[in-house]
């Protein structure tokens, strides 16, 4: 069993795949941490991001692992854990011009291929072009969708004390990397054909991942 789940940021892609991975006994990949763990590695080595031949010319030398356990994922870059230094705002506005990088996408997703064909026991895989690219043969793909003003509270909702940003601050950036994922030429963020939507906007995270696991629970009946 593998299950594609994509969409925009913040609508609960990884708290959801988390969750319907645990409770369904699948391994789970965040494919954002890869992409993620790229950026820090070209920053952390003083690749300017903003030079796509730069990045094209250094992506190769990173050594990605991403361990697979829903508990617990992780990811190391060059044997070094990074699960904290990707999720810093200077990671997070620079990620959409790395992942843009055709060279990048192309090692990234022969690498998140290899992670779910190694996958014995089935995986839910979640990202952007999950069900579009890395994995369009996936038995069950699934888009999560939520208005801009809802996922902004979610986001905002995380930080507090001097983290703390105002909520159309973070409305106004999730949007433009929005905008920046899904115009960009190479494996853009968009919904497969034969996806199933699922809009998120008014549901609590227990009944979207009670959704996803009907959904996954009725394709392996029917199977
Ligand atoms: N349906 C929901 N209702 C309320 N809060 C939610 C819901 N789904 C997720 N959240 C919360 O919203 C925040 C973002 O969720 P999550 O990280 O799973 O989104 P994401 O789609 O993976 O985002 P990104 O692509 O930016 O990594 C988290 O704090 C999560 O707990
Ligand atoms: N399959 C994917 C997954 C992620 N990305 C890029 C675009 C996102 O802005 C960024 C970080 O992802 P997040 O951690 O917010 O889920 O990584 C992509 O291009 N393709």
């Amino acid at each position: 069993m593998i299950v594609a789940i994509d969409g925009p940021s913040g609508t609960g892609k990884s708290s959801t795949s988390k969750a319907v991975a645990s409770q369904l006994g699948l391994s789970y990949l965040d494919t954002g941490a890869q992409y993620r763990a790229m950026t820090w590695w070209m920053i952390t080595n003083g690749v300017d991001v903003n030079d796509p031949a730069a990045v094209a010319t250094a992506a190769a030398k990173p050594v990605l692992v991403s361990g697979t356990d829903p508990a617990g994922p992780t990811i190391t870059v060059d044997g070094a854990d990074a699960a904290v230094p990707i999720r810093t705002q200077e990671v997070t506005s620079r990620v959409s011009a790395v992942s843009a990088v055709p060279e990048v996408r192309t090692l990234v997703t022969e690498l998140q291929r290899s992670i779910a064909a190694a996958a014995v026991g089935g995986i839910v895989v979640e990202g952007r072009d999950i069900g579009t690219t890395v994995l369009p043969d996936a038995d069950l793909k699934i888009f999560l969708t939520a208005s801009p003003e809802a996922r902004a509270a979610r986001r905002s909702g995380e930080l507090t004390g001097k983290e703390a940003v105002d909520v159309a601050v973070t409305r106004a950036a999730l949007v433009t990397r929005d905008a920046a994922d899904a115009g960009r030429k190479t494996s853009p963020l968009a919904k497969a054909a034969d996806a199933v939507e699922v809009d998120t906007t008014d549901l609590t995270l227990q009944q979207v991942i009670a959704c996803v696991v009907t959904l996954v629970e009725e394709k392996r009946a029917a199977g």
